[in-house]
């Protein structure tokens, strides 16, 4: 793919800055941008090219926020509706579906948040209820809060969707499930009879995403049009029922997978355009007679932002370790095989959030590190923040996520205790929870995160029996044990992320030039080290390191900051990303970023004209006492 053929289409790019427009200019400038920028992409990726979908998935991903400072109206028709076409439709659904979606001829969305209910998929309230006489679906939102509210491109975009409804036959309900959906004439684009549709209004980011809420009075749909992969509804009403009724979440599954390499690039994003800055900026003068270094010489700085590099590396070698996990699962899932479901379920319950948390955090941190320039909406980083904190809430709240996780755990935990074998990635709490050595090692500081981790998910076991033989239901002592569970759930994913990161780099190190190495092994060091600081606590508590070792820690911490410093601009070079990707004024790799600053506030509407009509209107009587 000829990324600069991609980017040099003519009306790609915008000449008025995204944040003058209006919010309907803005939604309007996405669509034509949107169409475009697919025609583009069309026309440069061969079908039959060799490229394996996630780094499709990346490349667009990546391309993407080059045309768009936010998103664009066409984000949920790749990102949820052809993969809930592929995972929930049959062979004949996704024959006939993806012919359509794949070439555009229809566009569509993944309608499930209600305004009532996101988390509680169970409490959904738009109902699908079987006509056996006509063989069809009826389509009810019987109350306010069963309104679809979320879905991006909705609104004005999608004239098709996927709803999940509970389903009704016979008067019984028989759970939530996936229905496409008609909901604009194909022709003028209206919404059709019995579809009330909008737009769900301004947001802190996606605003050019589209997303809307839709109802419906007693739309009608034919019986085909449930997604009938996993459990289906026979002619006369008879519901058979699929092997596993969470097979139905499985796009979820993907997209909190996606969200993890998301997380990667964005934060790759962030920190290149702040570290080229810092390397650009000259400020205070320490030393009296010398000139004022660059920001990114004091150390402060570095603290600041060498661990968002290194978080961006362990975050893509997370996600790539996940998706062959993903992949592998799907495989297995596909010959009816589910043993290794819940796993994965777990583990993006894990790293969806933990990746999300720590990039928002990081990502505002690399704005707050471009001191008042940051705050520029021409930087890009407050949207860039904007669209990385909105990954906190979907696809999934983080809490509730790590909740998730620590279902998991608990039960795995409780298992083992009685005997049963630990597999996959939580094989490790079997492991020895007692307190050995500390040697400052990175492999012996992973270790002392397995420690940490084992430790806390038998410590909130406990907690939960003990609030349990004193009296409350499992589901109060739950309730009540919950900031621990997320804290079991959260140390159980630092001890994956920092293990898969230090294993996928070993692996990948043999390979590499020895100054190449040395570099990206530092980058591993340096992330180990600086979570075993930020968790001392927990060292502390359940790992053998003594205040000798935390002040050793300390000290490497800051040696890795001065051996990283040289090739930290080179560093974030290397993630390669072309200034219009980068969309900034701070993160040129020409570092004119005064210029650039200059050149954007210049296209700023009020500098169109030297005096503002307001002066005559308002400012010139009220201050002559006439107003
Ligand atoms: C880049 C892309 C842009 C995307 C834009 C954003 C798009 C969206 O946000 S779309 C909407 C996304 N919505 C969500 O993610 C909703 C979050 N909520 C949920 O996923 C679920 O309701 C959840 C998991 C919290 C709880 O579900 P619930 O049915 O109550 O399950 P629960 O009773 O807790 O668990 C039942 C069992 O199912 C399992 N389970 C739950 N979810 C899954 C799953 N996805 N896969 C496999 N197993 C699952 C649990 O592990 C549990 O197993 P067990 O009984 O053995 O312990
Ligand atoms: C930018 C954006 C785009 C979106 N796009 C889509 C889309 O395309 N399609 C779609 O269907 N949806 C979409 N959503 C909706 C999104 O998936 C939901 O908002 C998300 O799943 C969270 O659900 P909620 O809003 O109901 O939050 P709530 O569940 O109401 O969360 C509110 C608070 O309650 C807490 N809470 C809730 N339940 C529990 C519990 N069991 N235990 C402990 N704490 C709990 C949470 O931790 C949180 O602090 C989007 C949302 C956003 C922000």
């Amino acid at each position: 793919m000829d990324e600069q053929k991609v980017l040099s289409i003519k009306g790609l790019l915008d000449d008025t800055p995204e944040e003058y427009l209006s919010h309907k200019e803005k939604y309007e400038n996405s669509i034509r941008k949107s169409v475009l920028f697919y025609k583009t992409l069309h026309s440069t990726e061969d079908e039959n090219m060799s490229v394996d979908e996630k780094t499709k998935l990346n490349f667009r991903n990546i391309v993407t926020s080059a045309i768009f400072k936010d998103n664009s109206p066409f984000m949920l028709h790749n990102s949820m509706f052809i993969p809930t076409i592929m995972g929930q439709g049959t062979d004949e659904q996704r024959e006939y579906w993806m012919k359509r979606a794949k070439n555009m001829e229809i566009i569509g969305t993944y309608a499930q948040t209600e305004l009532g209910h996101g988390t509680f998929i169970r409490g959904l309230e738009t109902q699908a209820t079987y006509d056996p006489d006509t063989e069809e679906f009826v389509l009810h939102s019987p109350v306010l809060s069963s309104y679809k509210w979320w879905p991006g491109g909705l609104a004005h975009t999608a004239n098709y969707c996927i709803v999940m409804a509970r389903l009704y036959i016979k008067g019984k309900s028989h759970g939530i499930h996936p229905f496409m959906v008609q909901i604009r004439d194909e022709e003028t684009h209206m919404p059709l009879p019995g579809i009330k549709l909008g737009e769900i209004g301004a947001k802190l980011g996606f605003n050019t995403v589209n997303n809307g809420f839709l109802g419906f009075e007693n739309h009608r749909i034919s019986r085909d049009r449930m997604l009938m992969k996993n459990a289906q509804v026979l002619k006369d009403g008879t519901f058979v029922a699929g092997s596993n009724s969470k097979l139905t979440y499985g796009t979820m599954v993907y997209v909190r997978v996606l969200i993890v390499s998301n997380m990667a690039n964005m934060l790759a994003k962030a920190v290149t355009i702040a570290l080229r800055y810092s390397a650009i900026r000259r400020q205070s003068q320490p030393k009296p007679d010398e000139p004022e270094p660059q920001i990114l010489d004091y150390v402060t700085q570095q603290h600041k932002l060498f661990i968002a590099i290194a978080s961006s590396h362990a975050f893509y070698m997370n996600a790539m370790w996940l998706w062959e996990i993903y992949y592998s699962v799907s495989l297995q899932l596909a010959s009816g095989k589910l043993d290794n479901l819940p796993e994965l379920h777990a583990l993006a319950c894990c790293l969806k959030p933990l990746s999300t948390i720590d990039a928002t955090a990081m990502i505002e941190k690399c704005r707050l590190a471009c001191g008042g320039h940051g705050y520029m909406l021409s930087a890009n980083l407050a949207q860039t923040y904007g669209l990385a904190t909105a990954a906190y809430t979907y696809e999934g709240e983080n809490t509730v996520l790590l909740l998730q996780a620590a279902r998991s755990l608990v039960k795995a935990w409780v298992g083992h205790v009685k005997g049963r074998p630990l597999k996959g990635t939580m094989a490790y709490l079997a492991g020895d929870s007692t307190v050995k050595a500390w040697d400052g090692s990175i492999d012996g500081i992973i270790q002392s995160f397995k420690v940490v981790a084992i430790r806390k998910i038998s410590s909130v076991v406990k907690i939960l029996q003990d609030y349990e033989k004193s009296g409350l239901s499992p589901e109060d002592a739950w309730n009540k044990a919950s900031v621990f569970l997320t804290a079991a759930s959260e140390a159980h994913g630092r001890a994956v992320l920092l293990s898969v990161y230090k294993s996928e780099m070993d692996k990948r190190a043999a390979v590499l030039s020895p100054p190449l190495r040395k570099v990206l092994l530092q980058l591993v060091d340096l992330y180990v080290t600086y979570w075993a600081l930020e968790k001392v606590g927990d060292m502390l508590l359940y790992a053998s390191i003594t205040d000798k070792d935390v002040d050793e820690l300390q000290r490497r911490y800051i040696e890795l900051l001065a051996a990283i410093r040289p090739n930290a601009v080179g560093l974030v070079d290397a993630f390669d990303f072309r200034d219009e990707i980068l969309n900034s004024t701070l993160g040129a790799y020409d570092g004119r970023a005064y210029e650039r600053l200059m050149e954007e506030a210049m296209k700023s509407p009020l500098n169109a004209e030297p005096v503002n009509q307001t002066f005559h209107k308002y400012l010139k009587p009220f201050m002559r006492g006439k107003l």
